[in-house]
């Protein structure tokens, strides 16, 4: 019998890692081998997650490459950003296999990256090593490689949701403003004034307005499909639900285009591609249509009145955003079927 591949995880305890830890159970190709705390080693997982019991039962490993290296032919990193920037070098020297969740290897320019993260960059090696693992439009890039860097949560949602009209010439390049909305999961487990249940429930707040770590992401993916610089206006909200990402976006059409036009393209452009569904003329997606699992849904609105088109997309944040891309992304770098381990159904109502 075929020997699994052996996986281990960093940031474990976190809501990316412990969603990592949900969908691998069932891939059929993966054992989990190790589960990372760099502050409760030795803690049994399910103590802190009693969700987990009967199905993983093991002791925290502590933060340590070599051991990893022992255990485990591929490490997610799930982890704060600036962690992986150290580890994961240390990683791959120690011939592993990397999928990073974090921000820290998803922009090329160092400088930028500091701009925006505020923290020292990670070697400029490592930052043009790593794949931009947005499976839908760069999957190909990723068979056989040993390291991806997993794309952001708004921008999995807005890229899906902007590529296709852009790359046919459909919008403005100039004229795109992305109006997003996620879940309080998208700030992770550590509890901060931002997220406390009464300043949420019940309340709705922007933030970051054209500070977003995600901004340069965006835009440096949309350039390079664009060809010239692309900039874009780029608000988040915080919504009082646990899981979801809604983008909505707005553009100036080039040229006249119906509802159906745009589905059309779209079909054609994720043909073949299990993860985008592109919703019939009349519907834009909801968050709900998506929770649990690894889709991206899109529809359109437009208005021939201002010459706009509305573009919907949602995803999970935590699964197409983060741990199920993540493994979609080992099946493209291991090429295997691309939905190996993901094939849950949306969890509706
Ligand atoms: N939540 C989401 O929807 C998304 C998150 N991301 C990104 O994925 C990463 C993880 O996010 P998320 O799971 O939400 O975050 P959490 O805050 O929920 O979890 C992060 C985990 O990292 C661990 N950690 C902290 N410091 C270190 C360290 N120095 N070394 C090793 N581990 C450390 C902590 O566990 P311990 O103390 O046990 O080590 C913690 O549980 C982040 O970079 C985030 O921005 C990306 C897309 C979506
Ligand atoms: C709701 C919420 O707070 N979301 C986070 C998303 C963080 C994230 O995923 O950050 P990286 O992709 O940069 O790792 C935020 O807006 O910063």
């Amino acid at each position: 019998m075929e020997s699994k591949l052996r996986a281990a995880i960093v940031g474990s305890t976190g809501y990316g890692g412990v969603e990592l830890i949900r969908l691998l159970q069932s891939h059929p190709k993966v054992e989990i081998t190790s589960v990372i705390s760099s502050s409760s080693a030795g803690v049994p997982i399910e103590e802190g997650f009693p969700h987990l019991t009967g199905i993983i039962e093991r002791e925290l490993d502590g933060v340590d490459a070599q051991e990893m290296a022992e255990r485990a032919d591929i490490v997610f990193t799930a982890t704060p950003s600036g962690v992986s920037t150290k580890l994961v070098p240390q990683l791959l020297a120690a011939g592993l296999k990397v999928v990073d969740l974090s921000g820290d290897f998803r922009l090329k320019d160092g400088a930028e990256y500091e701009q925006w993260y505020k923290h020292p960059a990670p070697a400029d090696e490592y930052l043009q090593r790593a794949v931009y693992g947005l499976c839908e439009v760069y999957g190909e890039r990723a068979a056989g490689v040993d390291f991806i860097s997993n794309p952001g949560c708004y921008p999995t949602a807005t890229l899906l949701g902007l590529i296709p009209a852009l790359e046919a010439g459909w919008i403005k390049p100039d004229s795109i403003i992305i109006d997003a909305k996620s879940g309080v999961s998208g700030a992770g487990r550590g509890t901060s004034l931002m997220v406390h249940y009464s300043e949420i429930n019940e309340n709705f707040k922007a933030y970051k307005i054209n500070k977003h770590q995600h901004i340069p992401e965006i835009e440096q993916v949309l350039t390079d499909i664009a060809g010239a610089k692309v900039t874009v206006t780029f608000t988040t909200h915080l919504v009082p639900m646990t899981r979801g990402i809604m983008s909505t976006m707005y553009a100036g059409m080039l040229g006249q285009h119906t509802e159906e036009d745009f589905i059309e393209l779209y079909r054609k452009y994720y043909a073949g591609r299990p993860y985008v569904r592109v919703r019939n003329a009349g519907i834009v997606p909801a968050t709900k249509e998506v929770s649990g699992s690894n889709y991206c849904d899109i529809g359109f609105a437009t208005d021939a009145r201002t010459g706009r088109v509305t573009i919907v997309s949602v995803i999970d944040n935590i699964v197409k955003g983060a741990a199920g891309q993540a493994i979609q992304n080992l099946n493209l770098m291991m090429g295997w079927e691309e939905t190996l381990g993901l094939g849950y159904t949306p969890v509706y109502p």
